[in-house]
């Protein structure tokens, strides 16, 4: 069976920078665009020509790069009122961004007509009209029909009119906005249908979906959409948009190549990019991952709870719904105080011990115990490699720390100039050592102390860092004083890894999360501890 071919388009540059907290500079627009392109998206929306400069500079960068297949829209409403679509400052940005596709966005509630344009329903009819026939002699246009499923419920008659005013114009494509994101995945698909049989006599005119997940339903609604026969899913990567965001492109790809049958995205190209895709868009945009996120999140195929892992090692479709391979994600086993022996094993077959009882057992009582205590261990790979290695009685110590002194304060009371100081005793092979260091916080000053210290023993510590530094305060349940934890990234060129250290104290907590880093290292590269 030949497979339908469904159009993505992505409005990540538009839509998802009307998220909170997004702001895209004009280089993280064309990287993303770029990066887009290479997935083989079929369309980007790459901003408002009208509403800033920056998106104005955007269409001139983009022309100058071949994006294959992908084809670039600018973004803009239909002409304002009283004006000629000529005169519209609007309409004459659009056509200056020289894209080949046009997208305009028009009213198709009657309320908004008259509530938010002020004007009389047929003018808005002929501002929609007049508009795409004026824009489509410069390109392509896909019309968006802004709140078309409450403009629809609230008068279908008048919605269909709207949509075929635009088709009049020539646009080639009726995109269906959920602009509220209120509408349930069987209204969508009604109404869907019912524009469908509206627009009968434009039989070249093909349908779109762009939906708002202010009801968590926005893939669900544009899958409902594709199975009535729309044939264009607008949305963002990682759903970021105005409000609770757009619908995520990520899942829509991932459910229509994977689970639907019948349909293809991205003309059949796998999608094992999507993983890195949703990464780069979060990194470019600063924005947290969304570790939860279906498909593509850190903890999509994450397994925790002994039970699962146990099932997970003998057959993975036990507990997951796809291989994540197929969308460039990895499987992941967590250990924590709800770990089995079996997540224990799976974690640990570099150390050989997938076959003895008796030492997962007390890794595992080790894990409990300290998890008690305040550890975790699900972001701290380094520190439970380490724990494994003292429990197997392969951990072999570098250095030993005998006292540390750490000061900070203010040098001058006008200027407010921050300053620390850590000074350090540590026995490496059989010298007691010194040094004393100055830092950024008291957390730097230690690194910088301690690293003065191993370098002459250890030179390949240059080649880690420091990535991340985190500390959470927590309360253990005890009824005593609240405990500090703190989590360390820290990377080689090859290799990121987590530690953690827990204390009353966040010097102390620190310090412990910086050791377990520094050993990690060493453990990692082989490394004979000094004599
Ligand atoms: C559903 C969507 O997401 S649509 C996209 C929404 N995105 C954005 O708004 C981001 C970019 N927007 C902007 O930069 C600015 O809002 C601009 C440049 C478009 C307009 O700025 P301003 O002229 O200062 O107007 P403002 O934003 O206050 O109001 C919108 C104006 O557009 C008019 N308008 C709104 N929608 C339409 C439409 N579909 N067709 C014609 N006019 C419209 C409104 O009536 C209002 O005009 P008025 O002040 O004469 O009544
Ligand atoms: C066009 C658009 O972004 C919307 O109606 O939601």
């Amino acid at each position: 069976m030949t497979s339908k071919s469904i159009q993505i388009y992505d409005t990540t540059l538009r839509d998802g920078s009307q998220g909170e907290g997004v702001s895209f500079s004009l280089n993280d627009k064309l990287q993303i665009a770029l990066r887009l392109a290479e997935s083989g998206v079929d369309f980007i929306e790459g901003g408002y020509p009208l509403s800033n400069e920056k998106d104005v500079a955007f269409f001139e960068g983009i022309r100058k790069h071949d994006l294959g297949n992908t084809k670039v829209c600018a973004f803009g409403m239909t002409r304002r009122r009283s004006m000629k679509a000529e005169d519209d400052p609007g309409m004459q940005a659009l056509v200056a961004a020289q894209t080949p596709v046009i997208t305009v966005v028009g009213k198709t509630w009657d309320y908004h007509a008259t509530e938010v344009l002020r004007v009389t329903l047929e003018e808005n009819v002929d501002m929609i009209g007049e508009s795409v026939a004026f824009l489509k002699k410069s390109a392509d246009v896909i019309y968006d029909a802004e709140h078309f499923f409450d403009g629809y419920r609230a008068n279908p008659k008048y919605a269909i009119e709207t949509l075929r005013a635009a088709a009049a114009g020539g646009a080639t494509t009726m995109a269906l906005c959920d602009t509220n994101g209120g509408s349930l995945p069987e209204q969508i698909a009604e109404i869907t249908q019912a524009a469908m049989e509206g627009l009968n006599d434009y039989p070249d005119v093909i349908f779109g979906i762009h939906c708002h997940n202010d009801s968590e339903l926005a893939v669900a609604n544009s899958l409902a959409a594709v199975d009535v026969g729309a044939t264009q899913v607008q949305g963002t990567i990682n759903g970021i948009g105005e409000r609770c965001g757009n619908a995520d492109l990520l899942s829509v790809m991932a459910n229509l190549s994977l689970k639907k049958k019948g349909y293809s995205v991205l003309g059949g190209r796998g999608l094992q990019t999507l993983t890195e895709l949703s990464r780069f868009v979060y990194e470019t945009a600063n924005l947290q991952w969304r570790t939860n996120q279906p498909f593509v999140g850190q903890s999509a195929f994450a397994h925790k709870g002994g039970m699962h892992v146990h099932a997970i090692n003998k057959a993975a479709s036990t507990y997951e719904h796809i291989n994540p391979e197929l969308v460039g994600n990895e499987r992941r086993i967590l250990v924590s105080e709800l770990s089995g022996r079996s997540n224990i094993a799976a974690i640990a077959t570099r150390h050989s011990i997938e076959n003895d009882r008796e030492i997962q057992d007390k890794i595992l009582s080790e894990v409990v115990r300290l998890e008690n205590q305040g550890f975790q261990f699900e972001n701290a790979g380094g520190s439970f490699d380490l724990l494994i290695k003292r429990t197997v009685g392969t951990f072999a110590p570098h250095f030993s720390p005998i006292k540390y002194r750490v000061v900070a304060g203010e040098t001058s009371a006008d200027e407010k100039d921050v300053y620390a100081e850590a000074i350090l005793k540590i026995r490496v092979g059989d010298q007691d050592c010194f040094a004393a260091a100055e830092g950024h916080g008291p957390v730097n000053a230690l690194d910088s102390a301690l690293r003065q210290v191993l370098l002459p023993f250890y030179p390949v510590l240059r080649e880690m860092h420091l990535v991340d530094y985190k500390v959470r305060i927590f309360n253990n349940g005890s009824g005593t004083a609240a405990g500090t934890r703190v989590n360390i990234e820290s990377a080689d060129h090859d290799e990121s890894w987590g530690t953690i250290g827990v204390s009353d104290n966040i010097i102390e907590a620190s310090f412990q999360a910086l050791i377990d880093s520094v050993e990690y290292k060493l453990h990692k590269d082989n490394i004979t501890p000094a004599t």
